[in-house]
C-alpha cells in the first residue's frame, strides 16, 4: 500500500461501512430460527415499531475507562449467569446497555459479548433477535414505557430503562409468555443493579403486558390523518426527520414510505458477490446452499449462517456485499466509454467491497484500479480485499487530485462511493436511526461535493464518474450531484444509470424515470443505494 498523508481531517466517523451489518450480523435467519431449545418459550411475532431516545452515555459501569467499565459489566453478568441467570437475555441486556450507554455498535459489541458469555446456537440467535429488535423498536418502546411508567424514559435510571425496553420488546413483539418476559426482566435487573428498582420494573412491565402493541399505539400514536409523519414515526419506530426525508424522496407517497419503514425493521438478508472470473453465481449458490440473485449477475442470496466461515469467502472467490452495492459498481463498469479504458479509480475505497468487484472486472478487461482511502486501517482492509487483483491501494485524501498518483484527467472510470449518512442501510445498523441527526448532513454534503468535484477533475474528457451513496436523502443525492455538476470546472452530462443497473437482470422494476437510480429495500431487497453516472464532456 502506498501512503500519502496528504490533507488531514478525514471523516472516518462518517464513513459508513455499509456492508458491515451484512457481514457481521446475518441475522434475518437467526432471528427466525431461535424458537426452540433453551428458548422454547419464545417465538417471534413481528417487528414493527418512532421517535426515540438515544440513550445517555457515561452511566454507571460504562463511564471513564471504557474497557475496565465494560469488564465490570461483563463480570457482573458472568456472576449473574453463574447464579442461574439466562445467558441469552443477559447478553442482550449487556449489548443494549453498551450501545445506549457507551456508544457501542451492536454489530461489533454483540458478537464479543456472546463469545465472552459462551452463548452459541439458538441462544445466540435469541440474544441477537432481542438486541437488534429492542434497538430498532426503541422509539415505540420508549413511548409505551413512558406511558406505563408515568414519566419520560430519560427520567428512569439507565439500568432499569434498558431492562424495561428489553422486557417491553418481549411482551409486545415476541411470543414469549408475559409471565416469562416480566420475571426474567426483573431477575435481570436484580442481578445487574440490585433489588432497588425491581418492584417498579415489575409494575411497569405488568401494565405494558396488559395491552397489545396495537392497543398501545391506538392510544399513543397521533391520528394518521392529522399527523401522518408523527403516526408513521411512532408506529414504525423511526425519528420523524428520517420519515420526512424518505417521504420526500418517495415523492410524498405515504404508502410506500410506510412499506420502507416496515422493511427497515427487518434484518437485511446476507448477499455474496461471486468474484467475476473466479466463480459463477450459480456455482457459488450451489456450493453455499444459497440462491442466485435477482438483479446482479454476481449476487448470491444466503440463507443465514456465518458467511465468513464459507470456503469461497475464505479463499477470496466471493465476498459479502449487498446486491445494491454490486449494482452500483457494475453501473460504472458497464457505462459506455469511448477510447482507452484501462485506468480505473475508486476514490473512497474502504473497506474494499466495490474495489474488489471492480478489481476483478479490471483483471478480466486488462484494466488497473487505483483504490484511494483516507483512513489507514480502512486502506489496509482494501489491501486485504483486493489481494491478487490489479489494484494499487493509496492511503490518501481523494480530494487531492493533481499529483503523480492521482493525475488530473488521468482516469477512464472513477467511482465516488461517498461517505454518507447511511440512512439507506438502517436494516443493518439497529442503533443508527437514533444516532444520526440532521446536523450530520451539512459536513457530509460538503465532503460529498468536494469528492465528486475531485472525481470530475480526475476523469479524462469522455470518461465516466459514478457517484454513489447509501442514503436516499435528497441533499446527499440529487442536490449533491446537481450542485457539483453546476459548479464543476469541467462540463459534464448525466447518463441514464438505469440501463447499467439493470444490465444483468431480465427486468428490474421500480427504477423510476432516470437518469439517476434510487434502489430501495422494500422494492428491490437491496440497501437504498443512489447511483448517478456523469460523463465529462470537455
Ligand atoms: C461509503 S464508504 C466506501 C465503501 C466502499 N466503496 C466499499 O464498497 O467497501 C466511504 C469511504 O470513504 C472514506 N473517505 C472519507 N473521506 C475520504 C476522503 N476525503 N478521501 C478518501 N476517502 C475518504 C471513508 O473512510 C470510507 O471508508
Amino acid at each position: 500500500m502506498e501512503r500519502n498523508t496528504g490533507r488531514a481531517g478525514a471523516v472516518e466517523r462518517d464513513s459508513g461501512d455499509r456492508d458491515a451489518g451484512n457481514r457481521d450480523s446475518g441475522d434475518r435467519e437467526r432471528g427466525r430460527r431461535w424458537e426452540s431449545g433453551a428458548a422454547r418459550d419464545r417465538g417471534p411475532r413481528q417487528e414493527r415499531g418512532s421517535t426515540g431516545d438515544r440513550g445517555s452515555s457515561g452511566d454507571r459501569g460504562f463511564s471513564g475507562d471504557r474497557r475496565s467499565a465494560r469488564q465490570v459489566g461483563a463480570d457482573r453478568a458472568h456472576r449473574a449467569v453463574a447464579r442461574g441467570g439466562d445467558p441469552a437475555r443477559q447478553a442482550a441486556y449487556q449489548a443494549i446497555a453498551a450501545v445506549n450507554r457507551d456508544g457501542a455498535y451492536a454489530n461489533l459489541v454483540l458478537p464479543q459479548i456472546l463469545r465472552e458469555f459462551g452463548v452459541h446456537g439458538r441462544d445466540a440467535a435469541f440474544a441477537t433477535e432481542l438486541t437488534y429488535g429492542t434497538l430498532r423498536a426503541m422509539g415505540t418502546l420508549d413511548a409505551i414505557v413512558a406511558a406505563a411508567a408515568g414519566r419520560e424514559v430519560d427520567r428512569i435510571d439507565p439500568p432499569a430503562r434498558d431492562a424495561l425496553r428489553l422486557g417491553a420488546y418481549q411482551l409486545l413483539h415476541t411470543r414469549v409468555p408475559a409471565h416469562a418476559a416480566v420475571s426474567t426482566t426483573v431477575d435481570l435487573l436484580r442481578s445487574a443493579d440490585g433489588p432497588g428498582a425491581t418492584g417498579f420494573a415489575n409494575a411497569v412491565l405488568r401494565q405494558i403486558g396488559g395491552r397489545t402493541r396495537d392497543e398501545w399505539l391506538a392510544d399513543l400514536a397521533p391520528a394518521r390523518d392529522a399527523d401522518p409523519v408523527g403516526y408513521l414515526a411512532l408506529t414504525h419506530s423511526h425519528p420523524q426527520w428520517i420519515v420526512r426525508a424518505f417521504e420526500e424522496t418517495l415523492g410524498g407517497d405515504q404508502e410506500e414510505t410506510e412499506a420502507l419503514l416496515v422493511e427497515d425493521n427487518y434484518p437485511a438478508a446476507v448477499h455474496l458477490c461471486a468474484r467475476p472470473g473466479l466463480v459463477d453465481a450459480v456455482e457459488l449458490a450451489d456450493e453455499v446452499g444459497g440462491a442466485p440473485g435477482a438483479f446482479s449477475p454476481y449476487a448470491v442470496y444466503l440463507d443465514g449462517g456465518a458467511p465468513s466461515e464459507l470456503a469461497a469467502v475464505r479463499e477470496g472467490r466471493a465476498h459479502v456485499q449487498d446486491e445494491g452495492s454490486q449494482l452500483a459498481a457494475l453501473a460504472l463498469a458497464d457505462a459506455e466509454v469511448v477510447g482507452e479504458d484501462t485506468r480505473w479509480l475508486d476514490l473512497c475505497a474502504g473497506p474494499g467491497g466495490k474495489a474488489a468487484l471492480l478489481g476483478s472486472l479490471a483483471a478480466l478487461r486488462g484494466a488497473r484500479l487505483t483504490a484511494v482511502e483516507v483512513a489507514p486501517h480502512r486502506a489496509e482492509l482494501v489491501e486485504k480485499a483486493t489481494r491478487g487483483l490489479p489494484v494499487t491501494v493509496l492511503c490518501a485524501d481523494g480530494r487531492d487530485v493533481g499529483g503523480p498518483d492521482l493525475p488530473e484527467a488521468g482516469f477512464d472510470r472513477v467511482l465516488v462511493d461517498a461517505p454518507c449518512s447511511g440512512l439507506g442501510a438502517l436494516r443493518r445498523r439497529p442503533e443508527a436511526r437514533w444516532r444520526r441527526t440532521p446536523s450530520d448532513l451539512p459536513p457530509l454534503t460538503r465532503l460529498q461535493r468536494e469528492l465528486l468535484t475531485a472525481a470530475i477533475r480526475a476523469v479524462r474528457p469522455g470518461g465516466v464518474v459514478g457517484y454513489v451513496t447509501c442514503s436516499p436523502h435528497i441533499v446527499e443525492t440529487q442536490v449533491t450531484v446537481t450542485e457539483s455538476a453546476r459548479r464543476s470546472p469541467h462540463p459534464v452530462e448525466l447518463l441514464d444509470a438505469r440501463s447499467g443497473v439493470a444490465a444483468g437482470s431480465v427486468s428490474m422494476p421500480g427504477l423510476g424515470t432516470g437518469p439517476t437510480v434510487q434502489l430501495w429495500p422494500h422494492r428491490h431487497g437491496t440497501d437504498a443505494m443512489f447511483i448517478a453516472l456523469l460523463r465529462r464532456t470537455g
